[in-house]
């Protein structure tokens, strides 16, 4: 039995635990101060009273607060670093390198660079990892296999994982945003909203598991829609030409330069 622990209890701890929820050799506890003993509760398992009592109960710790809690938290843990030093920590925290972590938490912790989307709740993830030379290829294959059970996973950069954070962990939200507005000009065009909810969000979901599963570059799937002369081509002039591309951008830019604050 592999016991995980998460400091922190938001809505990324909430999405790993669910991903890992119906794994048989998988025990997990959380600690969080405000919220921990609800979210334990409501997903079925053990919550513990300090962030110290999850490092000793457990063989690998998520960090899973705001980034700014590290130094925080890195004191709590400090006695069971000394007693335990054989945990593992998988961060997920935003923007925190690797040689940030290790100065919080010590030299001689193994210390690993996590960074999942929210769509590891339905084992449909994307989880960037990376990690130092104090990583060995056991522990690095171990966490790997613990995130391939989420979703698809990388070992990247650190460089990376600015972009990487923008496009894979912040665009859960950017996609919702555009399936937000897919509905609402189903609605504007005289839909129900309740239908213009369903057709946006089975033609965005439809549309991932298509190039998914037929392996299809995004733009060959477009050409497959766009009849020549058609009424797809019409939109899909006026999506490019409105500057759909240059907005994700700047969407990205802007995700990034405030990722970088944290570093
Ligand atoms: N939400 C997402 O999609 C992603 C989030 N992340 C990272 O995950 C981390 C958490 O983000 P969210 O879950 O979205 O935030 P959140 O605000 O939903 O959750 C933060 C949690 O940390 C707890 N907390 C705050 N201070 C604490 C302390 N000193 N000790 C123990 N627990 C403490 C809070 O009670 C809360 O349960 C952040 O560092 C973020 O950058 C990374 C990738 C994706
Ligand atoms: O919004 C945030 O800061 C975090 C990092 C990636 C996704 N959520």
């Amino acid at each position: 039995m592999l016991t995980i622990g998460f400091i922190g209890a938001g809505n990324m701890a909430q999405a790993m635990i669910k991903g890992w929820s119906g794994n048989q050799e998988i025990q997990q506890v959380v600690y969080s101060p405000h919220v921990g003993q609800k979210v334990a509760d409501d997903l079925h398992i053990e919550a513990k009273s300090s962030a110290l009592e999850v490092w000793l109960a457990s063989d690998l710790v998520v960090l899973a607060t705001p980034p700014d809690q590290l130094a925080a938290v890195a004191r709590e843990l400090q006695p069971g670093i000394l007693i335990k030093p054989s945990v593992i920590v998988a961060s997920v925290l935003g923007g925190i390198s690797l040689e940030q972590l290790h100065k919080a938490l010590g030299n001689t912790v193994v210390v690993t660079r996590t960074l999942p989307n929210v769509n590891v709740a339905v084992k449909y993830g994307y989880t960037a990892l990376a990690f130092d030379e104090q990583v060995d290829a056991d522990i690095k294959g171990a966490v790997a296999a613990l995130f391939l059970e989420l979703g698809r996973t990388d070992e990247l950069t650190e460089e990376q994982f600015g972009a990487a954070s923008a496009i894979a962990g912040s665009g859960p939200a950017f996609v919702a945003a555009f399936t937000e507005a897919f509905k609402e000009a189903g609605i504007a065009k005289g839909l129900d909203e309740e239908v213009a909810a369903k057709l946006a969000e089975q033609t965005v979901a439809g549309t991932a598991q298509h190039m998914t599963q037929a392996k299809k570059a995004p733009l060959d799937l477009a050409n497959e829609v766009m009849t020549p002369g058609g009424s797809t081509a019409a939109g899909f002039d006026a999506l490019t030409q409105g500057g759909l591309n240059q907005l994700v951008l700047d969407t990205i830019t802007a995700t990034m330069a405030k990722n970088a604050e944290f570093e």
